[in-house]
């Protein structure tokens, strides 16, 4: 679970568990009444978001610690709200620290894709967080 949802026990995105196979991997995921756009019709930035998660978790999965460099959706097709629906992400390739990501979004009991994303999440150097917080001390102290 991300930062924002772990000490609430929940992941408000609504998304599952990860399985890992491979360099392979997929999770259950619903879509919450409250990422709700058009009537039943789930906001393009939920669908986003869900797919920054799943990749990213994946990736701190199998034991690499990386950070989203870009992410690209192509929507297909409406995403339904509260509907059961699978992601499904493989690797792409992988060059030094960037690893290209792709996954795909589809209803449990349809194999029609609903959403594509692709990506490159990048390695994080030691020591990226604590950098990240001084900046943003020498920032509020300036
Ligand atoms: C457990 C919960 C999981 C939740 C998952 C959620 C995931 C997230 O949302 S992470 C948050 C969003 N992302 C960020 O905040 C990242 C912000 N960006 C950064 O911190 C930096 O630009 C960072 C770390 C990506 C790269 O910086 P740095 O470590 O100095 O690397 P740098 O030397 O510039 O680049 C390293 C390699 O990555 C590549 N790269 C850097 N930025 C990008 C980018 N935006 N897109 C593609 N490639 C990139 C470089 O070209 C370079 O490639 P190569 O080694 O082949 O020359």
């Amino acid at each position: 679970m991300c930062g924002g949802c772990r000490n609430r026990g929940r992941c408000r995105l609504g998304l599952g568990e990860i399985t890992i196979i491979g360099d392979a991997a997929h999770a259950p995921v619903r879509c919450a009444p409250h990422f709700q756009a058009g009537p039943n019709v789930a906001h393009g930035g939920w669908t986003a978001a869900m797919f920054d998660d799943i990749i990213g978790r994946s990736l701190t999965q199998r034991g690499l610690r990386t950070v989203t460099g870009n992410l690209t959706v192509d929507f297909f097709n409406p995403v339904p709200v509260g509907e059961a629906m699978i992601v499904e992400v493989v690797t792409e390739s992988r060059a030094g620290r960037r690893w290209t990501m792709q996954a795909m979004l589809r209803l449990e009991r349809d194999p029609s894709p609903l959403a594509r994303a692709i990506g490159v999440w990048v390695e994080r150097r030691e020591g990226h967080f604590e950098r990240h917080e001084a900046a943003m001390r020498d920032y509020r102290a300036r």
